[in-house]
């Protein structure tokens, strides 16, 4: 029987990075960033959608979504975070349901691990075989995301509106921090995998 597990961690704690090394290693990979960005491409209704409610300021000339803006918009405005929350987060949760059934038809051993960002917030936590949680401190967050190019206020405001670390230790199976270097982290992932798969 394949196994579900989550991933998470607070915005640029290295989920990501930790998908990547975990994919090497055979894991399955199924990514909540990912199909939030497909729900959202060009000619997709729920794009029409977004610029109805937020207006056209909010598509580049191309017609496609203008990301920066709109994670200006919802990291500054509760309701219009909810808004888009509640347009995306069912359809998001779906494709992972779906999808995970769709790789356990097809490969009855295989680890499927969900990226999920909001994975506390969102309750998957029960739909899950267990949690590993990727963990760094705010000060890093803030690093990282300075050097993705985010200001310093759209970072802050990302961070306090996502739940509070502790929380998503509370929920958490596997702890590993990432306060370390890339190869640390590896390292780490591969410790955790072997015990996984003995
Ligand atoms: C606002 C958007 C367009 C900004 O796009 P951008 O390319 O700058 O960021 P990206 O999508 O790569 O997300 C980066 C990180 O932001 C954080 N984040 C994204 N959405 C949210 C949210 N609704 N609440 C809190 N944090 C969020 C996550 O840590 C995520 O990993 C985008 O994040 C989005 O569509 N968000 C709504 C969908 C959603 O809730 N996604 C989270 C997956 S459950
Ligand atoms: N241990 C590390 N040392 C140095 N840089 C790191 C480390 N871990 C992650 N990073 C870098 O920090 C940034 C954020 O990492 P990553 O994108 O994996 O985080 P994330 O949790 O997936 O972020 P998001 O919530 O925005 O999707 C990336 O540029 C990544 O390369």
């Amino acid at each position: 029987m394949s196994r579900r597990i989550g991933v998470t961690g607070g915005i640029a704690c290295g989920k990501s990075l930790a998908a990547d090394f975990l994919q090497l290693l055979g894991a399955k990979i199924l990514d909540a960033d990912l199909f939030a960005r497909e729900l959202v491409a060009p000619g997709h209704p729920n794009l029409e959608r977004i610029a109805k409610h937020f207006g056209a300021r909010i598509l580049h000339a191309d017609g496609s979504l203008d990301r920066a803006q709109l994670r200006q918009i919802i990291f500054s405005d509760i309701q219009a975070k909810q808004w888009l929350e509640e347009l995306l987060h069912p359809k998001i949760r779906e494709r992972f349901l779906a999808e995970s059934t769709a790789i356990g038809n097809q490969d009855p051993a295989a680890t499927i691990l969900w990226v999920v960002p909001l994975l506390v917030e969102n309750r998957y936590a029960e739909l899950l075989d267990g949690v590993l949680l990727i963990d760094c401190p705010v000060s890093l967050q803030i690093e990282r995301l300075a050097q993705r190019g985010w200001d310093l206020k759209t970072a802050q405001a990302a961070i306090a509106q996502q739940i509070h670390p502790e929380e998503r230790r509370l929920v958490a199976t596997w702890i590993l921090p990432n306060g370390k270097s890339p190869a640390d982290l590896q390292l780490d992932l591969q410790r955790w995998w072997q015990a996984l798969h003995p």
